[in-house]
């Protein structure tokens, strides 16, 4: 299973390269590393299984977080009751060779800003991206499959699809004043 040992460090190079393209069929080893991209997501947002293995809580994992140059990122994002327990998963998807179709003129951040599982540390300040994002990917079948989302699902998928091309969140914070109110951009 991949803990936070498998991690690579914020100043690992593969962090900063253009992820390669994954051919299919699948060979058994990028099924495996899929699979076990997934399931980190799913351990990490269950609180035993964070607390055992000491795992930080997750809703996206990118290969190359992992020291994997492929362009492949795991999506579990679970929608919450009242009582704050996960009832059933927005998106709980691996995605290949994913891309941007095209997106709005809107753009959204997140009211805290965004973190990192590769960044063990604060960087404060509003990551703006665009609201609304149409995209491709194929699923573990080679399948091409499209996907319009929006707000913090659209941001999710952003700072994935980021991860595949060598992009940080904070390449995405204005410098000179953090918190800048961008007048295009809503914060959600
Ligand atoms: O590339 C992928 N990453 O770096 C993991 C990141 C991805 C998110 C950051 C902003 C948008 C996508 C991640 O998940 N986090 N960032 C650092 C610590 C918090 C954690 C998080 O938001 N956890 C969470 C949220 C809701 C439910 C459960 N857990
Ligand atoms: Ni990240």
């Amino acid at each position: 299973m991949i803990t936070m040992g498998d991690f690579v460090p914020e100043e690992h190079p593969i962090l900063r390269e253009v992820a390669d393209q994954v051919q299919f069929p699948l060979d058994d080893a990028t099924k495996q590393l899929a699979d076990d991209m997934l399931e980190f997501l799913i351990n990490s947002q269950d609180e035993e299984l964070a607390e055992k293995y000491q795992l930080r809580a997750g809703v996206g994992l990118a290969a190359p977080q992992i020291g994997v140059g492929k362009q492949i990122f795991a999506i579990h994002l679970m929608e919450y009751d009242e009582e704050g327990e996960p009832v059933s998963p927005i998106i709980s998807q691996v995605m290949f060779n994913p891309k941007i179709i095209s997106h709005s003129v809107e753009n959204a951040a997140l009211q805290d800003g965004e973190g990192c599982l590769s960044v063990n540390r604060n960087v404060p300040g509003f990551v703006p991206r665009p609201r609304r994002v149409k995209f491709s990917y194929q699923n573990e079948n080679g399948e091409k499959q499209v996907l319009r989302l929006r707000d913090y699902e659209a941001i999710v998928v952003q700072h994935e699809l980021d991860h595949l091309k060598g992009i940080m969140f904070y390449d995405h914070i204005d410098a000179k004043d953090p918190w800048a109110k961008k007048p295009n951009m809503t914060i959600i």
